[in-house]
């Protein structure tokens, strides 16, 4: 069924000028892990909540589960092609462009690569659409960011229901930690959010990978020998030196004891089927997927700011034309719902400003190009976009890198069916229910860091390098790497660049925004010669590595020259060009009062209008740590208590 309906959640209100419209106490719209813990805690709150969710619930697909296995899939992602550059010029240099060619079918290579007949769509950029948002779909990294991030917040706004300290609690109070002793500081034992490491027994079988490891080990004054027992390092630890910190530790997933993924979804179905002891259910909450939030419907009366009561929403499968599965003529039926008390955007950093912006709330002059009627003008709606540029440094180990089987299992095709792992997931066994070999990270402080902080997250992978994401199904000239490739993947945190934009390509709400990361713009040379800075780093380890497997000799980015100093504009080029990422966030940021570009105040409250919060990605005004997903989560429940202070 496409929605889940608790009947007595639902009021059909004929009078009160509710037009026989469905009326909750709050409606949210999107099930990510901004949204997800909104719905539920209001809902558990008392309060009656409307969950509207664009994609499907997808829990009966098996590789939802399986986080080794769990790629965007057809079914749970929409599709995104996005620029990294106004200048077409710098544009056409990256090797990931997907393009269209005559006969419909995708290529992905260069500019100088590409085919006569071939349309350029953009850089492809997959966001989770289903129930659960992204949280279903990505790698699952549950890393906290630095303690500046929540205190800039704080510093920014003067609000002190920020801060670390504050943000910390709460993270204590939803983690249900899977690794650590029970009690360890900083860390939460009871509550929902499952975040496990590895045991260190994956280390055992990839014995490679470990002596990969231990220049870069050796490179920060720390002792190789001890490798195994750094692989055990709490990331998320509550010290107060934990942002400075520089060496490898273990990394910490959203997963549960048997390494299946634990995503926003979990969140929403568990507050869904909780049932009282008559059987009926505990919550208000009423979930309608396959619903396409199109614009916040507002009530204007004079001298007051509007006011957000409700939403219109295209229900139908697919409406969304960046869903694989889209048909142009399913135009969706058109619905409405009213909200008594406030209406919560959690729709991702694309999607919260689309609809802002087809609502009449965000720059003037651009919603008047597409005969939108003005609502609030709020500039900074869909600006400052920003992403933590990712690259990966390759080098060419001199034997392929091996995981030995542990004794009587399955060789796994990660989801090339028939899987056999598949089966012995079902049943609790085999090496999906177990970390992989990069449950791992290497932090860096480099010379660029901007506030004495490591600024570099890295992890490396065995014959292996990403480089970012296309689609699957696209012929392309991207090389495969041989066996012994090794893959260190470098992300730049507190990335100085905030000048993405997501404007509307049209009025039409199943449409795609045009979306443009501009990175490197502001404060390029920061995050360039950091990520330059790193490349310089990981050649020189690359080449400490011990006999027989290393020296590992550097393949990417390419430069044959064995001085540094002659490597570096071209690896400063090669970042410019090849730097991908999938951590968007800040196109309706929070900001200080008087800051025009301030779309939220530091409530989640959208200005010059009531009734309407932000409460996902978008609201960040800068990008939180390595990894956004556990940030995005800890937003969610502040926001929830935010809302129910206000309630
Ligand atoms: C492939 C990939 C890998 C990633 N890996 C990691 C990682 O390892 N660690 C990490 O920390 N972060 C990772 N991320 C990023 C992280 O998952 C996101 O930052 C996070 O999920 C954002 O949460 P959100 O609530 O803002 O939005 P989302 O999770 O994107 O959720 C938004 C939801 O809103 C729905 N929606 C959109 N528009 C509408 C509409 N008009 N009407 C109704 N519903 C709508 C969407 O269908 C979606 O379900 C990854 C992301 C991707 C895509």
């Amino acid at each position: 069924a496409p929605s889940t309906n608790n009947p007595r959640d639902t009021e059909t209100t004929t009078a009160g000028g509710n037009d026989g419209v469905d009326t909750y106490d709050y409606i949210v719209v999107g099930s990510g892990p901004g949204g997800a813990p909104v719905a539920s805690n209001l809902a558990k709150a008392g309060h009656s909540v409307l969950l509207l969710e664009a994609g499907d619930d997808q829990t009966a697909d098996i590789t939802t589960h399986i986080l080794h296995i769990g790629n965007p899939q057809v079914t749970n992602r929409w599709d995104f092609y996005v620029r990294h550059y106004s200048d077409d010029a710098q544009q056409l240099r990256n090797n990931h462009l997907t393009w269209k060619r005559a006969d419909g079918s995708l290529w992905v290579g260069n500019g100088s690569a590409a085919p006569a007949d071939a349309t350029l769509l953009g850089i492809y950029y997959p966001r989770g659409a289903t129930l659960g948002g992204s949280s279903v779909i990505n790698a699952a990294v549950s890393v906290l960011p630095p303690r500046s991030d929540w205190n800039f917040i704080e510093t920014l706004t003067g609000d002190g229901s920020w801060g670390a300290d504050k943000l910390r609690r709460i993270f204590q109070r939803v983690e249900k930690n899977l690794y650590l002793p029970s009690g360890t500081a900083g860390h939460g034992f009871n509550g929902y959010l499952k975040i496990n490491s590895n045991d260190g027994t994956v280390w055992d079988n990839n014995p490679q990978l470990v002596e990969t490891l231990k220049p870069m080990v050796s490179s920060v004054g720390d002792d190789p020998d001890q490798i195994l027992s750094m692989f055990k390092r709490d990331l998320n630890n509550a010290s107060p030196t934990r942002d400075q910190t520089q060496g490898l530790f273990g990394l910490p997933f959203h997963v549960n004891q048997t390494w299946g993924r634990f995503s926003a979804r979990n969140v929403v179905l568990d507050t869904l089927n909780a049932k009282k002891a008559n059987g009926s259910p505990k919550h208000r909450l009423t979930l309608k997927v396959h619903s396409l939030v199109s614009r916040v419907l507002f009530e204007t009366k004079p001298g007051k700011k509007p006011k957000a009561i409700g939403v219109e929403y295209l229900e139908g499968q697919s409406v969304y034309s960046a869903d694989p599965r889209h048909n142009p003529a399913n135009t969706g039926t058109l619905r409405r719902a009213k909200a008594r008390r406030e209406v919560i955007l959690a729709a991702g950093v694309f999607n919260t400003p689309q609809i802002l912006q087809l609502s009449g709330v965000g720059p003037a002059a651009e919603l008047s190009q597409h005969n939108i009627t003005l609502v609030a003008n709020l500039p900074g709606v869909g600006k400052h976009l920003q992403d933590n540029p990712e690259l990966p440094v390759v080098g060419l180990a001199n034997q392929p890198y091996v995981s030995i089987p542990e004794p009587g299992e399955p060789v796994c095709t990660f989801g090339f069916p028939p899987d056999p792992c598949v089966d012995a997931f079902r049943q609790g066994q085999g090496p999906y229910t177990r970390a992989g070999a990069n449950a791992h990270a290497f932090m860096l402080k480099t010379n660029h860091t901007t506030n004495g902080e490591r600024d570099i997250f890295m992890f490396g992978i065995g014959n292996f390098a990403f480089r970012g994401y296309w689609p699957l199904d696209a012929t392309s000239n991207i090389p495969f790497d041989p066996p012994g490739t090794f893959g260190l993947s470098m992300v730049k945190m507190n990335p100085q660049s905030r000048a993405g934009t997501v404007k509307l390509r049209s009025a039409d709400p199943r449409n795609t925004p045009l979306i443009n990361f501009n990175v490197f713009n502001n404060g390029a040379d920061t995050d360039l010669d950091a990520m330059a800075d790193v490349i310089s780093w990981a050649r020189r380890a690359f080449g400490n590595v011990a006999a027989p497997l290393g020296p590992i000799r550097p393949t990417e980015p390419p430069c044959s020259s064995s001085t540094p100093a002659d490597c570096r504009p071209s690896d400063k080029q090669w970042i410019k060009d090849q730097a991908f990422g999938h951590h968007g966030v800040g196109t309706c940021a929070i900001g200080r009062n008087n800051d025009p570009d301030a779309v939220l105040d530091s409530k989640f409250r959208v200005r010059g209008v009531t009734g309407l919060r932000v409460v996902d990605g978008s609201a960040f005004p800068r990008v939180p740590g390595a990894f956004p997903a556990i940030s995005t989560f800890l937003l969610g429940e502040k926001a929830s208590d935010d809302i129910l202070d206000d309630a």
